[in-house]
């Protein structure tokens, strides 16, 4: 007599392991009532799935955008509120999308510049353990509970990143980006920072220390620029297209580092 054979999906079951139920039985019964499985990785996965699709699905149709981070305490009369709004401007009259962290401080001055220069203003904000919600500037938002799904984002839907003065968050976002670019994980974009005062002691610790110090190259330095001009930055951001066709035609080849 042969033993019962079970088809899951691509899978054959036999003997033992013929299952007494049926999947769609298992799926509509809920008579157990436990609801421990949204706290499985298994069910966070799925989450994390519907994050990209979600981030996707809402930009997708963006168009060309930048990326602008800084702090989320700058406040609202600092110069440097007044910098972001500016350079938010300035980009939307470029033609770009500013896309931020949606948050508060440069992310809202960022997001300010823009919608009221009549561009796309875009929020990606972040669920946090304290109560935080978009900024009033986003014109659209897209609010994420991953960090790595929202970092995404702002890699794949810009052509270049500004970086005004910030913290921890600002300073992480700065150097994923510039680790992406160094080990070509992204298509080489302008990474630029903007304020002199505030960069130019880390700029100065870059090149007398990690590059001294052989921990990263010349050229990997010339990934970032530094400036307290809008239209300097401006200007470099555009340089994005140019950088890219450089690398598809290999211009811009440097070796690959061991
Ligand atoms: C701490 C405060 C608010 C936190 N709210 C944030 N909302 C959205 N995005 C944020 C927030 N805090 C950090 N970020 C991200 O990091 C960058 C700023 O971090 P920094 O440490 O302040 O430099 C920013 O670009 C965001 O993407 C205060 O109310």
């Amino acid at each position: 007599m042969s033993s019962p054979e079970h088809q899951r999906g691509p899978v054959t079951l036999r003997r033992k392991q013929v299952p007494s139920s049926t999947t769609d039985q298992r799926l509509l019964d809920n008579k157990s009532g436990r609801a421990d499985f949204i706290h499985s990785d298994t069910w966070r996965v799925l989450r994390i799935q519907s994050e990209f699709v979600e981030g996707f699905g809402a930009l997708a149709e963006l168009g060309p955008a930048v990326s602008v981070f800084g702090s989320a305490r700058t406040p609202v009369d600092h110069p440097d509120y007044a910098l972001a709004e500016q350079l938010a401007r300035a980009l939307v009259e470029a033609g770009f999308a500013v896309i931020t962290g949606g948050g508060p401080g440069t992310m809202e001055a960022a997001n300010k510049g823009a919608s009221e220069a009549g561009g796309v203003s875009v929020g990606l904000g972040i669920e946090l353990p304290f109560e935080q919600s978009m900024n009033k500037w986003v014109d659209i938002g897209v609010n994420f509970r991953y960090f790595f799904a929202r970092k995404t984002m702002f890699v794949k839907y810009a052509q270049a990143f500004c970086v005004l003065p910030g913290g921890f968050g600002t300073l992480d976002e700065l150097f994923e980006a510039l680790t992406l670019v160094q080990t070509r994980k992204v298509t080489r974009f302008p990474v630029v920072l903007i304020g002199t005062r505030y960069w130019g002691g880390l700029v100065d610790w870059l090149r007398e220390t990690m590059l001294a110090d052989g921990k990263i190259s010349e050229h990997d330095l010339d990934l970032i620029q530094l400036t307290d001009d809008i239209d300097e930055a401006v200007a470099a951001v555009q340089s994005a297209e140019s950088l890219a066709a450089d690398q598809a035609t290999g211009i811009d080849e440097a070796p690959v580092e061991a």
